[in-house]
C-alpha cells in the first residue's frame, strides 16, 4: 500500500484534522504515518512515497531527513464555501481582524483570502500587544480560542482544508487512478474552494472528459492497448484483457515485466496489419499503429479484435463447399495392404497428418497418393476443410496460373464478370493437392513459391493481396530431383515443398498386396486358379492398383462360375506372363533349341507316346538338331520350372500344360 508522511510541528489537532482530510479523498486506500518535526532524528529517513508538509520553510528542514527530496509536496490549503460566504455578507472596506498562531500563519490566511478573492475587506494583522479594540468582526482559520473580548463577530473558517491542487499532486506523485478517489476529489471540489482559480473547473472538466473516454474505450468490444515508447502500458481496456483472457491489472507494467509468453509474443509483433494470429482457441484480428505526436513517436497502440465466430462462418461457408464435392472421402482405413513396408509408411503419414507442414508424396502412377493426400488432410486439423485436388497435368498450361490463383474481372479475354477465386481462396483454412507437380510450368512455380512463402495470393489483374491459410501436399511420381538438376523444377520449390516426404511403394514392390487387393475389388469372392495367381503375381503393374482394380473389374464381369481362370484374364497379362518366360529361357538356351523341344513334347503329347528324354534325344537326331543330352536335361527342368511342361514319374514322359500350349501358338507353331 502507498503511504503518505506528513510532517507538522506537533499540534495534534491539526494532525487529527489532516489525517481526515486525506481521509475524504483516499479512504482507506493509502497508509498515513505522521511526524513531529521536532522529534525527527538525523539518522532516521522519511521513507514514504509521499512526504507532506505544512510551510514553504519545513520544505528546506525537511530535506535532510527523506530518501528522495523529489517526494515532498507543501500542502496547500483553502477554505470551503459555505465559510466563505459568509465573509463576502460584510459591507466593504470593512476592518477585518485576522487570527491566527503567529504572524507567519496570519499573513499566510490574508494571502490566501486574497487569492479567494475576497478583496473588499480591510484585513488588519491581529497583534495582541497594539489596542485594536476599534475592530469589532475577526476571522481566523480555527483559532478563535485566541480572539480578543472586544470582538463581536467571529468568522471562524475552521481548520483550512488541504487544496485540490495538492490532491492533484498527491495523486500524480502514488499513481493512483482509482475511480472512487476521483469520485471523491470531484465532490471535494465542489465543497472546497481551490486556491488556484479554475484547478477546480479544469480538473472536473478534465475528469469528466477522461471519465468519457474511458467509457467509450471500455464499451468497444475491441481490445484496446497503448503502449508508450519506453514500453509502459498506459491504456489498456476491458475488452482487451477479456479477449487476451488476463485478470491482472497491467496499467504502468512495461511489457517486458508481462508474464504471459503468449500475450506478451502479440504487444511484441513488429507489424500488423489485419495480421491474424491464434491464441489459444480463439482467432484474433491484430492492428498495430503508431502514435505520433508533434512529428515524434509517443508509442504504440494496439486494436484487437476477436474474430472467431468470423472464423466459425468462413468454416462454415467451407463445409458447404465440402458438399459441393470439395471434398476427401478417404481416411487411412481404406488404404488396404498387408505389406510392411507401405505399413510403415501409413504409420508415419499419420504422424505428418498432425503437423501442418508441406508434404511431397512420391511414388508411382497409381500407387494411391491421392488416397495418402486425403487421408493425411482428413486426420489433420483441417478435416473439417475444404480438401482441393487439383491435377497439374491434365490442366491446361494456359489455365494453370488463373485457375490456381483467380482473377480480377476484365484481366484478360474471356474472364468471367466479376472476376474468379482461384483453387488456393477456394482452399482457404484446408488442404490444397497439387498432384503431378512435376509437370506444372515453371513460371507457375515461381509463383506457387510465392504463395507458400507469404501465404498470400494476389488475383492475376488485382494489385489487392489476399491472405490465405492453406496446407499444401503435393505429388508426383516424376523424379523431382532429377528434374531440379536438369533445371526442369525450380530447386528452392523443390526445398519447399519436400519438407515432409512419403514415398508409396509400387505394386510389384509389395506383392503380397496384389491378391488381397483384386479380392477386395470384387465384390463376390472368387475363387483363383494357380496359373492365375502366377500371372498376375508374375505381372509387374505399371499402372499399380488403378490397373489392379481394372484387372478385378474385368474378371468379374468376365467369370461365369464362381473359378477364376486364364480365360478370365485380359489378354495382355497372359501375353506379358509368355513374354517374360520367353525372355527367360531364350537368355538360356537360345529360343530355336527350346522351340524344337517343345515341338517334339506336343508331338509326342498328340501321339500319345511317352516324351521321355531318351526319346525326345531321339527324335533330336533324326530331325537331325544338334542339341546335346545335358543340354536337353537343362531345358525341360527350366520348362517344367516356368509351368510350361509338366512331367509325371512313369511312362507318360513330360507333356505341354495349357501354359505351354499358349507359348507355342505365340510363336507361331
Ligand atoms: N492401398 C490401397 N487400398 C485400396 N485402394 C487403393 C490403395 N491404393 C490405391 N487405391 C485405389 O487406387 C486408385 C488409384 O489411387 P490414387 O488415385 O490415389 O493413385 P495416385 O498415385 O494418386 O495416381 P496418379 O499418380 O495417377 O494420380 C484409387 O481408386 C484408389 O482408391
Amino acid at each position: 500500500m502507498k503511504t503518505i508522511g506528513i510532517v507538522t510541528d506537533g499540534v495534534t489537532k491539526l494532525e487529527i484534522f489532516l489525517n481526515e482530510n486525506i481521509r475524504l479523498i483516499f479512504g482507506e486506500k493509502v497508509k498515513i504515518n505522521n511526524y513531529q518535526f521536532k522529534n525527527l532524528e538525523k539518522n532516521h529517513l522519511i521513507d514514504d512515497d509521499v512526504i507532506l508538509v505544512m510551510i514553504n520553510d519545513r520544505v528546506v528542514k525537511v530535506k535532510e531527513y527523506v530518501d528522495d527530496t523529489s517526494k515532498i509536496i507543501k500542502i496547500n490549503r483553502s477554505i470551503r464555501q459555505k465559510d466563505i460566504y459568509k465573509l463576502f455578507a460584510l459591507p466593504e472596506g470593512m476592518d477585518v481582524l485576522v487570527v491566527n498562531d503567529n504572524e507567519h500563519t496570519i499573513i499566510e490566511t490574508i494571502s490566501s483570502l486574497y487569492g479567494l478573492g475576497v478583496n473588499h475587506l480591510n484585513f488588519v494583522l491581529y497583534n495582541k500587544n497594539i489596542d485594536q479594540s476599534n475592530i469589532k468582526v475577526a476571522v481566523t482559520p480555527g483559532e478563535s480560542n485566541l480572539v480578543p473580548n472586544y470582538i463581536e463577530n467571529i468568522i471562524d473558517l475552521g481548520h483550512r482544508y488541504i487544496d485540490s491542487s495538492t490532491f492533484i499532486q498527491i495523486m500524480t506523485k502514488l499513481k493512483i487512478e482509482d475511480k472512487d478517489v476521483t469520485k471523491n476529489l470531484i465532490k471535494y471540489c465542489d465543497e472546497v474552494i481551490s486556491l488556484y482559480s479554475g484547478i477546480n473547473n479544469t480538473y472536473k472538466h478534465l475528469t469528466i472528459i477522461n471519465e468519457e473516454l474511458n467509457s467509450i474505450i471500455n464499451l468497444s468490444q475491441n481490445g484496446m492497448i497503448l503502449i508508450s515508447n519506453k514500453n509502459e502500458i498506459t491504456i489498456c481496456n476491458e475488452s482487451l484483457k477479456n479477449i487476451l483472457d488476463m485478470d491482472e491489472y497491467i496499467v504502468g507494467m512495461k511489457v517486458t515485466d508481462i508474464d504471459n509468453v503468449e500475450v506478451k509474443k502479440i504487444f511484441e509483433l513488429k507489424e500488423a496489419e489485419d495480421e491474424v494470429v491464434k491464441f489459444k482457441n480463439k482467432y484474433l484480428n491484430i492492428n498495430k499503429y503508431k502514435i505520433n505526436s508533434f512529428g515524434k513517436n509517443t508509442g504504440t497502440y494496439f486494436c484487437i479484435q476477436e474474430i472467431t465466430h468470423i472464423k466459425k462462418l468462413e468454416q462454415n461457408l467451407s463445409k458447404k463447399l465440402r458438399y459441393s464435392g470439395q471434398i476427401a472421402r478417404y481416411n487411412f482405413d481404406d488404404i488396404k495392404t498387408q505389406s510392411l513396408i507401405l505399413e510403415n509408411t501409413i504409420k508415419l503419414a499419420k504422424r505428418i497428418a498432425k503437423s501442418d507442414h508441406t508434404v511431397l508424396i512420391t511414388g508411382e502412377s497409381g500407387t494411391g497418393k491421392e488416397l495418402m493426400a486425403q487421408s493425411i488432410h482428413n486426420e489433420s486439423l483441417r478435416a473439417n476443410q475444404p480438401f482441393i485436388a487439383v491435377n497439374c497435368a491434365a490442366m491446361p498450361e494456359s489455365l494453370m496460373e488463373s485457375e490456381l490463383f483467380g482473377y480480377e474481372e476484365g484481366s484478360f479475354t474471356g474472364a468471367l464478370r466479376g472476376g474468379k477465386k482461384g483453387l488456393f481462396e477456394q482452399a482457404n483454412n484446408g488442404t490444397i493437392f497439387l498432384d503431378e507437380i512435376g509437370d506444372m510450368p515453371v513460371y507457375v512455380q515461381t509463383k506457387l513459391l510465392r504463395v507458400i512463402q507469404e501465404q498470400q495470393v494476389m488475383r492475376i489483374g488485382s494489385n489487392n493481396i489476399i491472405n490465405i491459410d492453406v496446407r499444401i501436399i503435393a505429388a508426383t511420381n516424376r523424379d523431382l530431383f532429377k528434374m531440379v538438376k536438369e533445371e526442369k523444377f525450380r530447386s528452392d520449390l523443390y526445398y519447399r515443398i519436400n519438407v515432409l516426404p512419403i514415398n508409396i511403394p509400387a505394386l510389384k514392390d509389395r506383392k503380397e498386396d496384389i491378391l488381397m487387393l483384386l479380392q477386395s475389388f470384387i465384390p463376390n469372392k472368387r475363387e483363383l486358379s494357380d496359373e492365375v495367381k502366377n500371372i498376375l503375381n508374375k505381372y509387374d503393374w505399371p499402372g499399380n492398383i488403378r490397373e489392379l482394380r481394372n484387372v478385378a473389374l474385368y474378371i468379374d464381369t468376365m467369370v461365369e462360375n464362381n473359378k477364376v481362370t486364364i480365360e478370365n484374364l485380359p489378354y495382355y497379362l497372359l501375353n506379358y506372363d509368355l513374354d517374360e518366360d520367353i525372355k527367360n529361357i531364350q537368355m538360356k538356351f537360345g529360343l530355336n533349341k527350346i522351340i524344337e523341344v517343345i515341338d517334339i513334347i506336343r508331338d509326342f503329347n498328340l501321339e500319345n507316346k511317352s516324351a521321355g528324354r531318351s526319346s525326345i534325344m531321339n527324335r533330336l537326331k533324326e530331325k537331325e538338331v544338334v542339341i546335346s543330352e545335358g543340354e536337353v536335361r537343362n531345358i525341360l527342368a527350366s520348362l517344367k520350372e516356368l509351368d510350361i511342361i509338366e512331367s509325371e514319374a512313369g511312362r507318360k514322359g513330360s507333356e505341354l500344360t495349357n501354359k505351354g500350349i499358349r507359348l507355342l501358338n505365340k510363336i507361331g507353331r
